[in-house]
């Protein structure tokens, strides 16, 4: 049995005075329980529309997703949104912790919509979430008070609290330095294989991506499975989109992205 199954997804949106644009391209993936799945795309690629997909979010234009091999279709909106909360955990760039509540309740809140025992030990479990990711002297803790890397454990842990069997992250190591990225994909590796968790992780980091047993590439809509990340060379366009998001040019050049726009033409190519 699929834990989550996407056939023959298609994406497709009309902007105001435009042709259609189709986003997401005829997406066939099966997740099995405790998977473990890298995709690597450019921007623009429709990495944050498949996101949506995986994470039910959104649903799509053609093609069929089933959760449990049933069809999320099927599933009113309130459902869905149930089935999102207890089975699917996110995991984002942007750590997106409430800032003026302190680490523990960024973490209680998700049980807040448990029921029973859960609700009533809610405290309890989230301390103990906390705990797990190393964070035990720090409940107390605002999220201005907290390092990145710190601040990035305590969205982990309430990401992961529920005990979701899907884990879904977005560039979860863009915002750390490069160590500190390392040792939150151990913790969230960590937390799956305690939990039996599926991941899949969406990055542009193919040092990240190869962690993953299985990896696919996501090139304009179209998703096709590769044998390693690492032996996709990066070209100097991929690199420059890696690069902060700053237009100034002045800016890429002094961070080594190169600022010659005369120089698309072998950016293309790979060997500018
Ligand atoms: N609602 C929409 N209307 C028009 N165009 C859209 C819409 N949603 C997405 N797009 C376009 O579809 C393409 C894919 O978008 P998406 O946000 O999924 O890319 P991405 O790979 O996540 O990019 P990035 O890494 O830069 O966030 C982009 O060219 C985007 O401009």
């Amino acid at each position: 049995m699929s834990l989550l199954e996407l056939r023959e997804v298609t994406r497709t949106v009309i902007p105001q005075d435009q042709p259609a644009l189709t986003i997401l391209n005829g997406i066939d993936l099966t997740i099995e329980p405790g998977d473990h799945v890298s995709i690597v795309g450019r921007s623009g690629s429709g990495k944050s529309t498949l996101l949506n997909m995986l994470g039910l979010l959104d649903l799509p234009t053609s093609g069929e997703i089933t959760f449990d091999d049933r069809p999320v279709r099927s599933y009113s909106s309130a459902a869905r949104d149930r089935l999102r909360g207890a089975g699917i955990g996110f995991v984002f760039q942007q750590f997106n912790l409430l800032p003026g509540r302190t680490a523990l309740e960024n973490v209680t809140m998700p049980l807040l919509y448990s029921s029973g025992r859960t609700f009533w030990r809610r405290k309890k479990i989230a301390a103990e979430m906390l705990e797990l990711v190393g964070l035990e002297h720090r409940l107390s803790s605002l999220p201005d008070r907290l390092s990145g890397g710190e601040q990035q454990r305590v969205a982990i842990a309430r990401s992961l609290v529920r005990g979701p069997r899907l884990i879904l992250a977005d560039e979860p190591t863009g915002a750390l330095d490069l160590d500190t990225g390392q040792s939150v994909m151990e913790l969230i590796d960590e937390v799956a294989t305690r939990t039996g968790a599926a991941q899949v992780i969406i990055t542009h980091d193919p040092t990240i991506a190869r962690r993953a047993r299985r990896h696919f590439r996501l090139d304009r809509g179209v998703l096709t499975a590769v044998d390693d990340p690492s032996l996709e060379p990066l070209t100097r366009r991929d690199r420059r989109e890696m690069a902060p998001a700053d237009d100034d040019p002045a800016v890429l050049a002094a961070l080594g992205f190169g600022a010659d726009p005369t120089d698309d033409a072998a950016l293309e190519r790979g060997d500018a």
